[in-house]
């Protein structure tokens, strides 16, 4: 058996000044950053359009995080209102009608989204569904999957794209279809599987829900099933996802009696979180200065590392308020959401990012594509394979851009350089050597040194899927290649 390493607590006073330092230096690069983002705040107005801010007063706000604009726009035009109708439908049908809740959230969710994305976008999606259904009857995994590459490939062909463009008046609905469509083909993916695998289950009716016996009646069941399950209405348009098997144990479930503490709690942890995140592009305008080479190039090193900094941190501060809300309205309906992002500023290896940022994606890859490729339990091989199909899908699913590749890339490398190095470290010789020569204490501090490298290299590689190409480029050129090179003397 390979040895453990016990990671013991460092004193007080250390993690104190530890804290201190990091706490410090994060403010102090945003200070840096937002005087870089006031001095140039002319010309970046002039390029991105900053718009008149209303958090802070006399403060500008950079408007140009797509994500968070596009969310924000759809919030308050229809989503928070569909999603207070839903927990209302959802509290009135389990108290009037506690047998047909599930039909009339169907019905609910079906109406909602045809309302946004019109007849057309939900016959697309319904067509998702069917084809999905369908092929599911074959039991078979392989031809499940190989449908359901294929419908997300539609996503990126140009004709299909104008097409539906020209069904909406604006971008921003096509963009909406186009997010469900995505969303919608993992929970088919789900939902297929399970169906693939169910008879071979031992798991009786609890985990298998009436859906192995054939005949028409189980097909018109089925399609029930895969519809409440897809147009479920607080998770339809953006997650997180949820598997079929999650969501089927407990939608029917009795929804739990709301104390009205919780609920304001909650919404009041919401609105906390969406302050920070205009705070945020109030201060500091990382998004508009990351889009432009010039800018990148010309930043402080305080103030670059202050912009990785931000633009990681508003990432995470905005999946805190996307996912919080509908998390806070799927525990209403008595479902256990996956657990929200934890704090990017405390994650120090690749491995431990994947595993609690999105915690629903991360679920879903282990049980769909992970663990039957083999997984950590059948030979370094079967781990390779496993963890670049991982990574290779989430680049697929994301549209497969070039900067999405790298991304992927640098992160199987980086998932798996740490699984060497812990099977390394973990060999007995070395183990032996380690736990004879370094206290405790001293191992874990030498931890920390290595995590630091990775941390590094998880910084650079998400900053690709943030910012592009050429913001790892330079981020790279900057950071890792001229910070090392010695001084050169003058004269
Ligand atoms: C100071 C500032 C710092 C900032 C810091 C930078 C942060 C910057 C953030 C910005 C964020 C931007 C960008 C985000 C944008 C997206 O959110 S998109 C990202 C979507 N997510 C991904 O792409 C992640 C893809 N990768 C993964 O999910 C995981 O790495 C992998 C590939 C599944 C591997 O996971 P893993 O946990 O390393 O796998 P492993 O431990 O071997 O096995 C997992 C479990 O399965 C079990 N298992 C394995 N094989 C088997 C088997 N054959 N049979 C049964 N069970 C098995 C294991 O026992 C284990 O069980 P538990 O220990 O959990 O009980």
């Amino acid at each position: 058996m390979t040895p453990k390493w016990e990671l013991v607590s460092l004193p007080r006073w250390e993690m104190t000044a530890y804290w201190i330092l990091s706490f410090s230096s994060h403010l102090y690069s945003f200070y840096q950053l937002h005087r870089f983002s006031k001095e140039h705040e002319v010309s970046l107005d002039r390029e991105v359009q900053l718009e008149r801010g209303f958090l802070i007063w006399g403060f500008k706000k950079d408007p140009t995080d797509f994500e968070w604009s596009f969310w924000n726009e759809w919030a308050w035009q229809s989503l928070l209102w569909s999603l207070i109708g839903h927990a209302v439908v959802s509290r009135l049908a389990a108290f009037f009608l506690p047998q047909f809740r599930l039909a009339v959230l169907t019905v609910y969710g079906i109406l909602s989204a045809g309302w946004l994305l019109g007849v057309r976008g939900l016959t697309l999606l319904m067509l998702h569904l069917s084809i999905s259904l369908v092929v599911a009857q074959l039991r078979s995994p392989i031809l499940s999957w190989f449908c359901s590459l294929l419908l997300l490939s539609t996503l990126n062909v140009t004709a299909f794209q104008d097409l539906q463009r020209g069904w909406y008046t604006s971008e921003d609905q096509y963009y909406l279809l186009l997010f469900s469509t995505a969303v919608c083909t993992l929970r088919c993916i789900s939902f297929s599987l399970e169906l693939c695998w169910c008879p071979r289950k031992a798991g009786g009716p609890n985990h298998c829900p009436p859906l192995e016996v054939q005949g028409l009646k189980t097909l018109i069941f089925q399609f029930y099933k895969l519809t409440a399950y897809c147009f479920y209405h607080p998770l339809f348009y953006n997650g997180p996802i949820l598997t079929y098997r999650d969501f089927s144990e407990q939608i029917d479930r009795p929804v739990c009696k709301v104390s009205v503490v919780y609920v304001l709690s909650g919404i009041l942890r919401v609105c906390v979180w969406w302050c920070l995140a205009e705070f945020m592009i109030h201060f500091m305008y990382m998004h508009a200065i990351q889009s432009n080479e010039t800018y990148l190039e010309m930043l402080p090193p305080w103030a670059l590392g202050g912009l990785a900094l931000a633009l990681v941190q508003f990432f995470y501060v905005k999946y805190l308020v996307l996912f919080g809300v509908v998390s806070l309205l799927v525990r209403l309906d008595g479902i256990e959401p996956p657990k929200l992002p934890r704090c990017v500023s405390i994650m120090y290896s690749f491995t431990g990012m994947w595993r609690h940022f999105d915690v629903g994606l991360y679920k879903w890859l282990i049980r769909y594509i992970y663990v039957p490729l083999g997984g950590s339990r059948h030979g370094v091989f079967r781990k390779l394979v496993s963890t670049a199909l991982a990574f290779g899908f989430v680049c697929f699913w994301h549209g497969c851009h070039d900067y999405l590749q790298y991304w992927a890339l640098l992160n199987w490398i980086g998932v798996l350089v740490e699984n060497v190095l812990a099977l390394f470290f973990s060999s007995r010789p070395l183990h032996h050597i380690i736990v004879r020569c370094l206290s405790p204490r001293m191992q874990r501090r030498g931890l920390a040194l290595i995590s630091a490298l990775s941390t590094a290299f998880l910084i650079l590689s998400n900053l690709l899927f943030l910012g592009g190409i050429h913001v790892g480029r330079i981020f790279w050129k900057r950071l890792f290649v001229q910070e090392w090179r010695p001084p050169r003397h003058l004269g």
